[in-house]
């Protein structure tokens, strides 16, 4: 296989868990997708099942022990796991770059914002400090920091929310890394400047030719700037698809459940009924039997689904559900239209699944 050809990021049976005292906490359970070169792909899904883990999963930042991380994670070809701790830095700080959803954490408030420019810009490249400078200038220009020349100068506090996360993300540029990993990196801001923030990661994306991995629960910034997108639900993958295809046809209860309670579909998410399984003790069969509105036999044995193609023209597009499988019947989810979203039983009700981090 060509290197071209083989996509940027491919994660295999991704497993990832935490020992604690209430057991071990299996937080990422088998998961696999992969991302391509230039593409957006989104990871979604309800509070608590698994996005964060799985993204930082990627570059190791999960802390071993108390965590524990198996499975495969091809960058460029290279195997994450079998590199040195010294070679993991390098990947890190040069060809993945994260971005988190405070940019407070992100920024040291002791120095000037163009400092920590500048000190990013030099760790990557063996430039004079009048060079860094200057590209340091750029990058906050081309994140749109007005005026960036008399910024430059100033402290992280003296910035907006929205302008500390375009520093960060000028910040992450510093390195031109091929894969952007975003942790709703606009969930803490207000709407307009989230829309703002959103722009500008794809407008980047297409500049740098980065690929991006988007972390979010909101299912109106999935439809805004994904290409892909993998929906997750307790640890698992629930449904694989092209953007178009999920809004037109999603086919996991979970994905329909989701957009079942997306008030003219472009709102954000709000929690669906009910509640999470045990991640200490996860039932057998499909892990969201317990909520399903569409739930047989069959759904609470054995193991999750694997993802089947939802039809034989559309690979790509894969769901985990039984009624997709041997013997299945897809109308049991789709109904007779085939695309209009069910909804879980008691879609909307506020259940207090949505926690913080
Ligand atoms: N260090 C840890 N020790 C124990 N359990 C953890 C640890 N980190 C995460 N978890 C658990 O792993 C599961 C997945 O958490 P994760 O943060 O990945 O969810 P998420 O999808 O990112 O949710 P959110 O939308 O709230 O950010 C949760 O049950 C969480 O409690
Ligand atoms: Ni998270």
């Amino acid at each position: 296989m060509s290197r071209e050809r083989e996509p940027l990021l491919e994660v295999d049976d991704l497993r990832t868990r935490f020992t604690t005292d209430e057991g071990v906490v299996r937080a990422v359970d088998g998961v696999s997708f992969s991302v391509e070169r230039g593409e957006t792909v989104c990871l979604v899904g309800e509070s608590g099942s698994g996005k964060t883990v799985a993204s930082e999963s990627i570059t190791r930042l999960i802390r071993t022990p108390p965590g524990e991380i198996e499975g495969t994670i091809r960058f460029e070809g290279r195997d994450l796991a079998t590199l040195s701790k010294d070679e993991l830095t390098e990947v890190r700080g040069r060809d993945i770059a994260h971005v988190f959803q405070n940019p407070q954490g992100a920024l040291n408030p002791v120095y000037t914002v163009g400092w920590q420019l500048i000190e990013a810009v030099r760790l990557h490249d063996d430039v004079s400090k009048q060079a860094a400078r200057e590209r340091a200038l750029e990058l906050l220009d081309r994140v749109g920091i007005p005026d960036a020349t008399s910024r430059f100068d100033d402290y992280p506090h003296e910035f907006s929310g929205g302008m500390k996360q375009r520093v960060v993300i000028a910040m992450a540029l510093a390195s031109n890394p091929k894969l952007l990993i975003a942790d709703e990196p606009t969930t803490a801001l207000d709407v307009t400047i989230q829309a703002q923030i959103l722009r500008l990661l794809v407008e980047l994306q297409e500049e740098f030719e980065m690929s991006i991995l988007l972390i979010t629960h909101d299912l109106g910034v999935v439809a805004e700037v994904a290409d892909r997108v993998v929906v997750l639900y307790a640890g698992k993958v629930m449904e694989t698809a092209g953007v178009y295809d999920l809004f037109d046809r999603p086919s996991h209860p979970y994905t329909r459940a989701l957009l079942g309670c997306l008030p003219g579909r472009g709102g954000r998410m709000r929690s669906i009924g009910g509640t999470l399984p045990d991640p200490t003790d996860p039932p057998p069969g499909c892990r969201f039997a317990a909520r399903c509105p569409h739930a047989v036999d069959a759904c609470t044995e054995g193991e999750q689904p694997p993802g089947y193609a939802v039809n034989e023209s559309d690979v790509a597009h894969t769901v985990s559900c039984v009624h997709f499988g041997p013997g299945g019947d897809p109308d049991v989810v789709l109904g007779e239209q085939g695309n209009e979203p069910s909804g879980a039983g008691e879609a909307g009700t506020e259940t207090g699944t949505e926690g913080d981090d």
